[in-house]
């Protein structure tokens, strides 16, 4: 989003029940992905059900800017007539990336072994966020790159055309970094290999494999993968369906369960294992959510999810290793944390400190201003639950998810619960309002 845009302050208030049969949008990591990869495959990419976000459409920007021909239909349906791997043209201006993290780091890895040169950039929370994390294994492949700020965009990215394979071990758990390398890989010569000592979501290697690309991936003794394809690839298009995103479905299924009474079905969510953290979580917690319609659908599992607040949430321990599959989900979690019954512990949630925001931080602070009492012990967050007295106003430093989830706090909150900005939920759930409005959620412009 744009960072200049005036904030929009936005208040939520004690709801009772909600209910409603409710599709939330596409799933934003396959919306990027399937831009992406239609715009580097031979021929044209049929796309439905796409996230059409702000990070979204900052992607299909940039992949026109790279010569991909990206087309709208009246009725939401997305054509991408793709240039073919090798083939990308140099931008002839600068590609902003908007709020988008993993916008800015795939494409990162899909320059880096073309012979152009790119200039990328985003609003003033991308700017905050490392991109060593992805420089480093790109310029192993030959790429060079030149940042602001030890490794902060604005970035140029300087591409190779005699990139050499990389095998590289994450020092991290993320898909980004993991994506970004196999779309090198994708123009070079040789076998590319990312070792991932802790899984993190597997679209791409789902995603290549469903445009032709032959990507190997094997379970390792410790419980990661190592994940390894042979360039250069020729892609070929393929239509996809982009099933709606449990990052988004999250907001609706926490208010409900906090909310006794409720009843809200949410269709053809993707439950990818590698996604489903927070459903895990929020049923040891007690919650009551039933997947029915369960299919698979363009290399994805999808189904529906019935979610109702008829039981009252108790506190518990998330294990650290779960953390991959629910990484965006801790902020709405701690909001479900603050009705539960005792103290629920979140482990190791170092990687909330380099998203949209310091999300630890700014859960902390959103927390203290509503009289929710937690405390961080080294990266564990510790929540206790109860009443929750509300009346704060919580500053969303550019962060769409610190925005819905403390939304989502003040609907059963004691006293309205205000953000200082709802501006950035467009990034990645635009009809948020409207869609938690039609529900019965109590959303009001704050004075
Ligand atoms: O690959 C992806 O689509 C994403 C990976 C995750 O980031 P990390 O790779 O930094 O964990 C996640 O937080 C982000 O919203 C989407
Ligand atoms: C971390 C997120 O996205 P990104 O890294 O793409 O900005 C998110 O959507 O919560």
């Amino acid at each position: 989003m744009s960072s200049s845009q005036t904030k929009r302050p936005l208040s939520s208030a004690k709801t009772g029940p909600i209910s409603g049969d409710i599709r939330v949008p596409g799933d934003k990591s396959i919306s990027h992905r399937s831009l992406m990869f239609g715009g580097l495959a031979i021929g044209t990419t049929k796309v439905t059900g796409l996230l059409e976000g702000e990070d979204v459409l900052a992607t299909a920007d940039a992949m026109r800017k790279l010569g991909a021909t990206v087309t709208r239909d009246d009725d939401g349906t997305w054509h991408v007539t793709g240039v073919g791997v090798g083939a990308l043209r140099e931008p002839d201006s600068v590609i902003d990336m908007g709020n988008a993290g993993t916008g800015i780091r795939l494409m990162a890895g899909i320059v880096a072994t073309h012979p152009i040169t790119t200039f990328f950039t985003g609003d003033a929370s991308l700017c905050k966020r490392p991109m060593g994390r992805v420089a480093d294994p790109l310029s192993e492949f030959g790429a060079q790159f030149i940042t602001r700020d030890r490794g902060r965009p604005p970035m140029a990215v300087i591409g190779t055309d005699e990139a050499k394979p990389v095998t590289y071990t994450l020092p991290m758990a993320s898909a980004q970094v993991k994506s970004a390398v196999m779309l090198a890989g994708l123009n070079t010569t040789g076998t590319t290999t990312v070792i991932e000592p802790k899984p993190s979501r597997d679209h791409t290697e789902r995603m290549l494999r469903h445009f032709g690309v032959d990507v190997d991936v094997k379970v390792n003794d410790d419980g990661g993968r190592t994940v390894s394809l042979t360039g250069p690839v020729e892609m070929k298009a393929a239509d996809i369906v982009v099933p709606t995103d449990p990052s988004s479905a999250a907001f609706p299924m926490v208010a409900a369960l906090i909310n006794p009474d409720s009843r809200v079905i949410i269709r053809d969510v993707c439950l990818n294992p590698l996604r489903t953290g927070l459903i895990t979580t929020l049923i040891e917690m007690g919650g009551d959510i039933t997947i029915t319609n369960e299919r698979e659908e363009a290399g994805e599992t999808i189904g529906d999810l019935v979610v109702t607040g008829k039981n009252r949430l108790k506190g518990i321990v998330v294990p650290a290793e779960r953390a991959p599959s629910m990484i965006d989900e801790y902020p709405v979690l701690a909001v479900a944390a603050a009705y539960a019954d005792g103290e629920t512990r979140m482990c190791d949630l170092e990687e909330l400190r380099v998203k949209e925001s310091d999300r630890l931080a700014a859960v902390a602070a959103g927390l203290e201003a509503n009289g929710v009492i937690h405390r961080i012990e080294g990266d564990d967050l510790i929540v206790t639950g109860g009443v929750v007295p509300g009346g704060g106003m919580v500053e969303t430093h550019l962060d769409h998810r610190i925005a819905m989830s403390f939304l989502v706090l003040g609907l059963g909150a004691e006293k309205p619960v205000s953000v200082d900005d709802a501006n950035p939920i467009a990034t990645s759930f635009p009809n948020f309002e409207k869609l938690m409005g039609d529900m019965g959620a109590k959303f009001a412009l704050h004075s």
